[in-house]
């Protein structure tokens, strides 16, 4: 008998029958070939199939690469959730180019940015956001002159948009392409191109620039398929779910679920506006399965009149949710009205969620608010994620599993972007030390599950001692009052900082002691905290917040700052406006 040796056993080569470049793009071919005749997208009366939208996206892709539009191109998207934006995330790659799935709520000098910053050369925009566009793109002529090259500008036409319906008219008559009929042009048996190597771009997207001027990270095909299929591992979503589209695609590619929703032949129900009511009657009339959201929309949802709500609801509905910390009590809400939230964690950065929350079996006897207290930890890897640490950032040491100690959430693995593009600096500082550096500050607990306690920016020290926002915010979302509450650091004369709690309540009447609630909001407090950490400072209004539902803690804190250092007790009201120091005027 001859002995294999290691050489023997690693030298098979790879070739074309045994290895191919992973990329989510073989989903939509799979489902159209599984599902053709399973409606793949409804969006009010427009409904479609697998083999439609396959076909639709050979369009896209065949129109595309006629314009000269292919590998090394970018194309920016400017629309909500509307079945182009989907067909943009096949399309768009199965030319060659690469999808940059613009924030519909930027102003027009940040768009410019973004599409000068991307070198975008054809921009597909829905009729409402056509004049954003076109200031953006004024914007942008006026700044670079003569080496301006107009974009392909195409239109998307939705009669579930109710904006000026001469806004399409308008962009026709602008010289922009109608989307229909771009499609038209393109062929539906279109050989498109998978890519050569799975490293290829797939995906470009700014962050939200909760903390810093946006930057452009960009997800590789490899990832996107890793991300996507990781979706289903972890959360269980199974074929065939009826999935509603409440998280934006254009936030990380709607957490790459619009490739997860291909992989599992999946229904995708379209929502250009996400309100509580649009959620409670997509479940009650179309059959929702699962849905993804932000904290900020699972707080609507709580807080809906019961006039918006449908409950009981008709089936168990699976919840994902991400993007900011959600605070137990609305965990806690959103069981008791049915709905079963997986928590997960990432950044735009880990093509979207990267951790969750896994549930453990003997969790499912336990009181509901312990429940609730244990979901609302960050968790653990996801399937696709092979490094996840919290680290002392000066020797990058793990912190003990004590779930007291403090250091960096640090990422490695095959879901971590390619990396900011045409910002060195950044890559460099994102992945020192071969990690890649979150920002976010967490404890591990000895069951391994992480669990945030602030962004760095985010933190308040008092007196030297570090007091986590988020722990302060989760106890004040216990106050029967509270509707929506962000707590952040305000300067204080005596300890440098101090907690400022910024309030929205639950009932708005101008008849409301606003001064005897924030005494009631700091006794209540004082008898779950220690006293350094109860808000020294009380202020009502609604919360400023990016179009992903995260609360833009920048404009308070600058806010908190113009109020000036505590010195006594301010009560005030962000909205009169008119606070000054020591006093309170509504
Ligand atoms: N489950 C979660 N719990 C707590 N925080 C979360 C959770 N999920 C996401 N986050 C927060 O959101 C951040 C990622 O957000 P995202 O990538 O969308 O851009 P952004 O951080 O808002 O933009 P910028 O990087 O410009 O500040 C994380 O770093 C973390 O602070």
């Amino acid at each position: 008998m001859t002995m294999t040796t290691q050489k023997d056993i690693d030298d098979l080569p790879k070739n074309s029958a045994n290895y191919t470049a992973l990329t989510p793009l073989w989903f939509l071919k799979r489902a159209a070939l599984v599902h053709p005749n399973r409606r793949s997208l409804v969006h009010g009366s427009v409904v479609f199939t697998w083999l439609q939208t396959y076909q639709r996206c050979c369009r896209l892709a065949s129109a595309l690469s006629r314009h000269s539009v292919g590998f090394g191109s970018t194309v920016a998207v400017i629309a909500p959730n509307i079945p182009a934006m989907y067909e943009a995330h096949f399309g768009v790659p199965m030319s060659g180019a690469v999808i940059n799935a613009v924030n519909i709520r930027l102003n027009a000098p940040t768009i410019a940015f973004l599409l000068e910053h991307s070198s975008s050369a054809v921009i597909m925009v829905d009729q409402e956001y056509f004049k954003l566009a076109e200031e953006a793109l004024k914007i942008l002529k006026n700044k670079i002159q003569h080496n301006f090259k107009s974009p392909l500008l195409i239109v998307i036409k939705d009669e579930s948009s109710e904006c000026d319906p001469n806004n399409l008219k308008y962009a026709l008559q602008k010289g922009a392409v109608e989307y229909d009929n771009f499609l038209e042009s393109g062929d539906p048996e279109f050989e498109w191109k998978p890519p050569q190597d799975e490293w290829q771009s797939i995906a470009l997207g700014y962050t939200s620039g909760t903390t810093s001027s946006p930057k452009g990270v960009v997800l590789h095909h490899r990832g996107a398929y890793l991300a996507a299929t990781s979706n289903v591992v972890v959360w269980g979503i199974p074929e065939g779910a009826v999935y509603l589209w409440t998280l934006p695609m254009f936030h990380c590619n709607g957490w790459c679920f619009t490739w997860t929703l291909a992989a599992i032949c999946g229904t995708n129900i379209c929502l250009r506006q996400v309100t509580a009511k649009g959620v409670y009657s997509a479940i009650a009339s179309l059959g929702v399965t699962h849905f993804c959201a932000a904290p900020v929309v699972l707080n609507t949802i709580v807080n809906a009149p019961p006039k918006d709500t449908i409950l009981p609801l008709p089936r168990l509905v699976h919840v994902m949710t991400a993007g900011a910390a959600p605070p137990p009590p609305v965990l806690f809400k959103m069981s008791q009205n049915g709905f079963r939230v997986a928590h997960t964690y990432g950044l735009s950065e880990t093509y979207g969620p990267s951790t969750i929350c896994a549930w453990k079996p003997e969790w499912d006897n336990l009181p509901p608010e312990t429940q609730a207290k244990l979901n609302a930890r960050q968790g653990v890897p996801y399937t696709a994620l092979e490094g996840l640490d919290v680290v002392d950032t000066q020797t990058m040491k793990p912190v003990p599993p004590n779930g007291t100690t403090v250091g960096e959430i640090v990422f490695r693995g095959n879901i971590v972007m390619k990396g900011y593009l045409k910002n060195p600096k950044a890559n460099a500082e994102a992945f020192a030390n071969g990690w890649f550096h979150s920002g976010d500050l967490a404890v591990k607990h000895p069951d391994g599950y992480i669990e945030i306690k602030d962004r760095s920016k985010d933190i308040i020290i008092s007196g030297g001692e570090n007091i986590s926002s988020v722990e302060v915010e989760n106890t004040l979302y216990q106050h029967p009052l509270i509707s929506e509450v962000s707590v952040v650091a305000r300067p204080d004369d005596k300890w440098g900082e101090s907690p400022c709690a910024f309030v929205t309540l639950k009932e708005q009447d101008e008849k409301l002691d606003e001064t005897k609630i924030a005494e009631d909001i700091m006794k209540f407090c004082r008898s779950k905290m220690p006293a350094y950490w109860v808000p020294k400072s009380v202020v009502f209004g609604p919360l400023p917040k990016t179009a992903t539902g995260k609360v833009q803690k920048h404009l308070l804190r600058a806010k908190a700052k113009e109020m000036g250092p505590v010195k006594m007790i301010i009560l005030g009201s962000i909205l009169a406006g008119d606070i000054r120091d020591g006093l309170v005027f509504f």
